[in-house]
């Protein structure tokens, strides 16, 4: 005999931060929505990635800056003690890794949550074990992603750490090897060297943070080795391993490095085929979920987060049900548009981008042009001190007169590049940010002599 079927408007799969924007969004606006999360509402963001992490990063940042202190006011001695930092993240942060109040909260616009593994068994149809569901208006997709674990000889078996398992521990360990120069492998790196603990990050590119500039590359590079982190680029791990007395020993091609602990943080991957795509005529095989500019997969099926590939950052999965929403509610808006999509890695100093960056404007452009302004011979720079290690890059449609990217190295890099993300959104024309009154002695002040070299004939 057929189980019966539940039917609602709206099946939302995976209640990550976009998942569970568009089922509140969907259930205020009066449709009958079901959340379908095998593990915790909010997803990956608010309990093993951005909000532990910048907690890390704010605990961390304080030591960095009480350690500039004899360079700038007197003395100060610094003994970094990481019980506040897990007393943050488990009590205030993730109430324990309980979703109890998101599940509330969601429930309080109607919503309705399953919990369990979701996957498409038919279009239209959901199965969360032995229960059906139908969704009569459409399916949401936002499953996001899982670490990658590279297969490395030895590796699998080992204790290795990846990001859900390093942000709930107790203490920090005497070293620790990071595999993976990205973002997340950057920021817990500088944060635990900066709590006192031995860090080598081997990345295989030839660059940290593979998909920057160069040039904030280097400067984030060059500010790990001044706080003591080993960093090896363009190196190749052959194997790993590791026993209870002596830790990891991990060989590249030429070193050896021993460390307690092992941060695996080589990026993300996603599994079509476990979320049943293929019942929707979708392949299962690749890697992401081709989206229009409406979020639609296929027929009834809508994608947003991680999984659509277009940046995997909480602000694209929030901005990207906000559009999800509109198109199954029939409402009007404007379609995705990605050119101004900013990233911050919370270093210090922060890395942050929007829009391309010089070679991804070259391939795409006939006419680019660049300009570099330094922080450190800026005033602000030169005030800050200590510190004050960043950059400004412009790059711009040179035919068209406007910002296409930029990227901002320095203190509150994140903060500054706002200004730079209205000016590629917008597409304000360089000569007008040219005229604009940039406050003394700002740090985003900086941007002026870059726009000045901008429009040098
Ligand atoms: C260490 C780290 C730090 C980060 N820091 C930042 C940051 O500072 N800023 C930023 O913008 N981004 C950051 N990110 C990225 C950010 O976490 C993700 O982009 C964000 O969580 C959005 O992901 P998502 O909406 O695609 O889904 P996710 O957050 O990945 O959530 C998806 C949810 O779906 C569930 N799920 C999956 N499959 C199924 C299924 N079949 N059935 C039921 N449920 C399912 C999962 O259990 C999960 O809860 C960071 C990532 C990491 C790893
Ligand atoms: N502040 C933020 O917004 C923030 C913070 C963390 C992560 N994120 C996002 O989460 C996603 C995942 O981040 P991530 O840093 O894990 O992934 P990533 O893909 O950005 O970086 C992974 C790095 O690991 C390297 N790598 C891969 N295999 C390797 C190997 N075998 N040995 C050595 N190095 C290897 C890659 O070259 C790459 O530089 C990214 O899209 C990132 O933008 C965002």
């Amino acid at each position: 005999m057929g189980q019966v079927a539940d039917e609602v408007d709206v099946v939302v799969v995976g209640m990550g931060p976009g998942g569970e924007d568009v089922a509140a969004r969907l259930a205020n606006a009066g449709l009958s929505v079901v959340g379908v999360e095998s593990r915790l509402v909010g997803g990956e963001c608010p309990y093993y990635a951005c909000i532990p992490t910048k907690i890390m990063v704010r605990a961390a940042d304080a030591l960095g800056e009480a350690r500039r202190v004899p360079e700038l006011a007197g003395s100060a001695e610094v003994r970094p003690d990481w019980s506040p930092v897990a007393a943050r993240i488990r009590d205030e942060a993730t109430t324990g890794w309980n979703d109890e109040i998101a599940v509330r909260r969601f429930e309080a616009t109607g919503g309705r949550l399953v919990r369990g593994t979701g996957r498409i068994t038919a279009p239209g149809e959901v199965t969360v074990g032995d229960q059906v569901l139908r969704a009569r208006r459409g399916i949401v997709l936002n499953p996001g992603t899982e670490p990658a674990i590279p297969p490395i000889e030895g590796l699998a078996g080992t204790p290795y750490w990846t990001n859900r398992e390093i942000v709930s521990i107790e203490q920090v360990p005497e070293s620790l090897v990071v595999l993976g120069g990205g973002p997340v492998g950057l920021e817990f790196a500088q944060v635990f060297a900066r709590f006192g603990c031995e860090v080598t990050v081997l990345e295989a590119r030839p660059q940290l943070l593979p998909l920057a500039e160069p040039e904030a590359a280097e400067v984030i590079t060059d500010r790990l080795l001044a706080e003591g982190v080993r960093v090896r680029v363009g190196s190749t791990v052959q194997r790993v391993g590791h026993d209870a007395s002596m830790g990891f020993r991990i060989t590249t091609d030429g070193e050896e490095f021993t460390a307690e602990r092992l941060l695996v943080a080589t990026g993300r991957r996603t599994d079509l085929r476990a979320l049943g795509v293929a019942a929707v005529g979708l392949d299962d095989t690749a890697r992401t979920l081709e989206v229009d500019t409406r979020m639609r997969a296929a027929e009834g099926v809508w994608a947003i987060g991680d999984v659509t590939g277009r940046g995997a950052f909480t602000h694209t999965s929030v901005y990207q049900s906000r559009i999800a929403a509109a198109d199954i509610l029939g409402e009007p808006g404007a379609p995705a548009d990605y050119r101004a999509m900013p990233s911050v890695t919370f270093t210090d100093p922060e890395v942050a981008a929007v829009g391309l960056t010089e070679t991804r404007a070259l391939a795409e452009r006939d006419r680019v042009r660049t300009a570099i302004s330094r922080l450190p011979v800026s005033t602000r720079g030169f005030i800050h001190k200590a510190g004050n290690e960043g950059l400004i890059k412009l790059v711009a449609d040179s035919q068209l007169g406007v910002l296409v990217g930029a990227t901002v190295v320095g203190p509150s890099g994140g903060e500054i590049l706002g200004a730079l993300a209205v000016a590629v959104h917008a597409e304000v024309p360089v000569a007008l940010l040219a005229e604009m009154i940039f406050a003394y002695p700002t740090f985003h002040r900086a941007i002026e002599p870059a726009l000045t070299k901008l429009m040098e004939p």
